[in-house]
């Protein structure tokens, strides 16, 4: 049996799938989108009237590849669906991702997991080698069976929301974070967007100001595939709650030079069952077990590796320059230390703080869990905790970040557990999305060039 076999004969023959079409028939949802996740982490979708949703979970929807240049796959090097073949691929709806839109409650939605169509010799029914959703949920399973563990996060993702209405005063040498006059000028917002995504399934747990045009929403952690679905679908809510007050919702990760960034923390846990294994129980210290030691260790030993991954962007690599606010710039980890690449935020949780608010979250958790194995299985020290309380303006080389996406890339290739913690193929593609994005960047003039050079004279 393929992989596409085993989800259609979960979409057909359970019970589940019964009540999701009981369910579904009540609830009123006249259109459904079939949501896929691409690898640059951009949500693109087909819509089909819901009376066909039998058929659709039986059989898929299918996408022509040719169209997603972040989700090509190639086969010995010629493009799979490219010319005459030209396969489509076959994305099966996850059950339980239903949602309906608050917005619009005739429509629902799915997300969907990637399938070589049937057709195609040797692969056919595999898994899309470029699904980073598939890839995590395969990869948490895979860790799961190897350590008895399963990993728990919560994302903290920060955003800008840009618009004539929204314009605060700053006075100099101030922060206008937590200010209260800033949290009620969003209010009108913050209070869709929780609506919305209280609707959607999050539950909601606490917000604040922190930039200028700043908001960071949090939710409950949960299953780390759940916490990456949830991000997309807050995304979602967020494109839709700025078109409803004429403004802009930006995850960009550094909008403006000398601000905050908007960071996306990973707060990450590891549970036996109920018990999460990073604490001891009833100790109230501050402290890390030796099995969360390890798994540290090997987020910390991976941490340039994945970079590419956790800051995808040319614009990513801006946050880490400016030392003082807050996004880390060297491989350390501290008690409650918010200097710090990882902080131990309380007792059982550890607080990632690489990753930006445009990240892939399948991606970040996917290579969180190969680094956390590979911490776990070589017993690896993340060394002693970093007690300073500033970030270094120039950190010590031996542990410095990556930083421009040109030197993230080049970690990557150096970083053999990263990259195989990918399928080649997908790792081949991600890695020539960026190096092209990389190299285009390098050839643009900026504005800050003109300024500096054009009156030059020797
Ligand atoms: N609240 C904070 O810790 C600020 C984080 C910071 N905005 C970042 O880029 O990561």
């Amino acid at each position: 049996m393929t992989a596409l076999d085993l989800h259609r004969e979960h979409n057909t023959g359970s019970v589940q799938a019964r009540e999701l079409a009981a369910r579904v028939k009540d609830s009123g949802v006249e259109y459904l989108y079939y949501q896929v996740v691409t690898l640059t982490g951009r949500v693109i979708a087909k819509v089909v009237p819901a009376k066909h949703l039998l058929r659709n979970l039986e059989k898929g929807i299918q996408f022509h590849r040719t169209a997603i240049a972040d989700l090509q796959t190639t086969r010995d090097g010629v493009l799979l669906g490219g010319g005459a073949q030209a396969a489509e691929f076959t994305a099966m709806p996850d059950m339980d991702s239903f949602n309906v839109l608050p917005w619009d409650e005739s429509v629902g939605s799915f997300f969907c997991r990637l399938y070589e169509p049937e057709h195609i010799p040797e692969i056919g029914g595999q898994t899309l080698a470029t699904d980073a959703r598939s890839l995590l949920i395969d990869t948490h399973r895979a860790f799961r069976d190897e350590t008895g563990l399963q990993m728990k996060t919560g994302c903290e993702p920060e955003m800008s929301w840009l618009g004539e209405k929204l314009e605060v005063h700053v006075r100099p040498g101030a922060s206008p974070a937590y200010h209260m006059g800033n949290l009620e000028l969003m209010r009108p917002i913050y209070k869709r967007v929780m609506e919305y995504a209280t609707a959607m399934g999050l539950d909601m747990i606490e917000g604040d100001y922190e930039d200028p045009g700043q908001l960071e929403l949090n939710w409950m952690f949960d299953q780390c595939e759940l916490t990456a679905d949830r991000l997309m679908t807050y995304r979602m809510i967020c494109r839709q709650v700025a078109s409803e007050f004429g403004v802009q919702a930006s995850f960009m990760p550094k909008p403006t030079t000398g601000s905050m960034g908007n960071g996306c923390h990973h707060n990450f846990s590891l549970w036996r069952g109920n018990h999460n294994v990073l604490a001891e129980p009833g100790r109230r210290d501050l402290h890390l077990t030796e099995i969360g030691q390890h798994a540290l260790g090997g987020v910390l030993a991976h941490a340039p590796g994945s970079m590419m991954m956790m800051a995808s962007t040319v614009n990513s690599y801006k946050r880490y320059w400016d030392a003082g606010l807050f996004a880390p710039n060297c491989v350390n980890w501290g008690m409650d230390n918010k200097t710090c690449t990882v902080r131990l935020s309380a007792n059982g949780r550890l607080e990632y703080k690489i990753p930006d608010a445009s990240v892939n979250p399948y991606l970040s958790h996917t290579l969180l869990l190969a680094a956390m194995r590979d911490g776990l299985r070589n017993k690896t020290d993340p060394g002693a905790p970093d007690n300073s309380n500033s970030i270094p303006a120039t950190p010590d080389r031996s542990r410095m970040l990556p930083k421009t996406l040109g030197e993230a890339i080049h970690c990557f290739d150096q970083d053999e557990v990263i990259r195989s913690a990918l399928p080649g193929e997908m790792a081949a593609l991600y890695r020539d999305l960026k190096a092209d994005e990389w190299a285009r960047f390098c050839a643009v003039v900026t504005d800050w060039e003109k300024k500096m050079y054009m009156e030059y004279l020797p």
